[in-house]
């Protein structure tokens, strides 16, 4: 019998821009194949990825990979929550927020390096109505960015930007009110992030001191919003000092509520959600293995 350890590659054909072949024949060339006994298995749908990895779980595979963004990585993920199945992550998207968290090459070549290694980490995950994410969700403007941006062809950190520069002056704030750490907080919201791991994706840092092993949510509040404030929170996310913002507000806790007047949109991990009017966020503390550097 075999003693080599079973992986397998969930493939995103449509994520990022490097084809199929070339993916396969990375695979081919660097994974250390006296060490792993691999398999490769390509998403053909939305919603396709939780599917594939619980059935590999469920065949006692060890380590799966997403190869793709964070759409994908989530949906990997979800599959393989509260299982002995490690999760590792081939950067192919443009974002790739856990992967640079966990300090994962965006190169194939080095993260394979990663996986031919082989060291496991336990993380925390969270839940926003339900639905889990591994790097942030969010209420108000990150998630109207996170449903146009859904609908945009183009993909990219310089869309991304003016995307949210040309709709911040669209987009206006509105009354929730939030319970967290056992206070209520009757207030305007801009936008509410809540936080598993450090960034949003593209080094973009809305929690620079989230620690992903904590069993806490970094939430970030910001109540309104001008373009001004909106150019130095920007500045401020990507030099990893928005603790110390005037613009924003930050909470650790375990759990929030939110309840808003009118039907908000949310996110996880980039992925519009759609609308609804109570919320309710939570950690679920070291729920996901993970491979790690
Ligand atoms: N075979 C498929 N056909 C169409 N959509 C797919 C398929 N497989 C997965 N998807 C969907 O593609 C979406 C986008 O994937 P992902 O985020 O990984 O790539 P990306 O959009 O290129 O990356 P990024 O978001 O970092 O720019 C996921 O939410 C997933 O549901």
């Amino acid at each position: 019998m075999s003693t080599r350890t079973k992986i397998r590659f969930i493939i995103n054909p449509t994520s990022g821009t490097s084809s199929r072949v070339d993916v396969e024949a990375r695979i081919q060339e660097h994974l250390d194949r006296r060490k792993y006994d691999h398999s490769v298995v390509f998403t053909e749908r939305a919603g396709h990825a939780p599917e594939l990895a619980r059935a590999a779980a469920g065949e006692g595979v060890e380590i799966v990979v997403a190869v793709g963004g964070d759409g994908t990585m989530n949906e990997v993920a979800r599959g393989l929550l509260h299982t002995e199945t490690a999760l590792a992550i081939l950067p192919k998207g443009s974002g790739n927020g856990l992967a640079r968290h966990l300090g994962i090459p965006m190169g194939l070549e080095g993260a394979l390096r990663v996986i031919n290694k082989g060291k496991t980490t336990t993380i925390d995950s969270g839940q926003i109505n339900g639905h889990p994410f591994f790097t942030t969700a969010g209420i108000g403007f990150d998630a109207y960015i996170s449903s146009v941006f859904a609908g945009n062809k183009k993909r990219g950190l310089q869309t991304y930007v003016e995307l949210v520069m040309k709709e911040v002056r669209n987009y206006r704030h509105l009354p929730v009110i939030a319970s967290i750490n056992g206070n209520t907080l009757d207030t305007d919201c801009f936008v509410m992030a809540f936080a598993n791991a450090a960034q949003y994706g593209n080094n973009a840092y809305i929690a620079p001191a989230a620690d992903i092993r904590d069993g806490l949510l970094d939430v970030c509040l910001v109540r309104r919003l001008d373009l001004v404030k909106a150019l130095n929170l920007s500045y401020c996310m990507l030099t990893k000092q928005l603790a110390n913002a005037d613009s924003a507000e930050y909470f650790k806790t375990e759990r929030v509520t939110v309840e808003a007047e009118e039907e908000m949109m949310y996110h996880a991990d980039g992925e519009y959600l759609g609308k609804a009017s109570e919320f309710e966020v939570k950690m679920l503390p070291l729920s996901l293995k993970v491979l790690v550097p």
